[in-house]
């Protein structure tokens, strides 16, 4: 039988993949991340994704490999991971009082085939206030997250609405990956 492999060093798309009960392994891509910026931010999450889980499938030949990647669009900006404390806090009052979208690429490859695929999610925030805004970034949950916050976490009071998948947000979409894993052949249990 195949093994699962999610080539991925976040912590939360480890725990989305548990939430399924199925055995899979975790190895870390270490893959540069820059990208073409003409590329529409669909592009950029599929092609990111597809660079991670090649990166890794190499090690893995016979395995399917699971890739994402995750940026966040504002005013057709696309913001990563801020990197200071005065980044962060730009982001989120970007973020304050409009509606955003959420872009998760994900691809998979398997030993005779590579796919990938992308699902957006809309997300709006309420209308934060500056010390609102320093008060989240002091949490500290800013950096290591695509747009400066984390959903699941103390971000969550900051969104008023989503439309889309919330499993996107946070870093990878699992029942559309579910889906795709089960077209290639992937023999899940339910
Ligand atoms: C918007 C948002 C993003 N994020 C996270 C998901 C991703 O982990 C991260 C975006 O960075 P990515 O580059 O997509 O992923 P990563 O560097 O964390 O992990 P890897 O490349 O090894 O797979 O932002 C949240 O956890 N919650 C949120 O609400």
């Amino acid at each position: 039988m195949h093994s699962l492999i999610l080539a991925s060093s976040s912590p939360r798309r480890k725990e989305l993949l548990e939430n399924l009960q199925i055995p899979f392994e975790v190895s870390s891509s270490d893959v540069d991340e820059s990208y073409n910026p003409v590329l529409s931010p669909e592009e950029i999450v599929m092609e990111l994704a597809s660079r991670k889980a090649k990166f890794v499938a190499t090690s893995y030949p016979t395995s399917f490999v699971i890739g994402s990647d995750t940026v966040v669009v504002a005013e057709g900006q696309v913001l990563g991971k801020p990197s200071s404390h005065a980044e962060a806090f730009k982001m989120i009052k970007m973020l304050s009082g409009t509606t955003h979208s959420v872009f998760t690429g994900v691809s998979i490859v398997t030993p005779d085939k590579d796919i990938q695929f992308y699902e957006k999610t809309d997300v709006v925030f309420w209308e934060l206030t500056d010390e609102e805004i320093n008060s989240y970034v002091n949490t500290g949950e800013s950096f290591d997250k695509a747009g400066g916050y984390g959903i699941q976490g103390f971000g969550s009071t900051l969104v008023k609405e989503i439309s889309g998948d919330y499993f996107a947000v946070v870093g990878l979409p699992v029942s559309r990956t579910v889906r795709e894993l089960k077209k290639l052949g992937f023999p899940f249990p339910i």
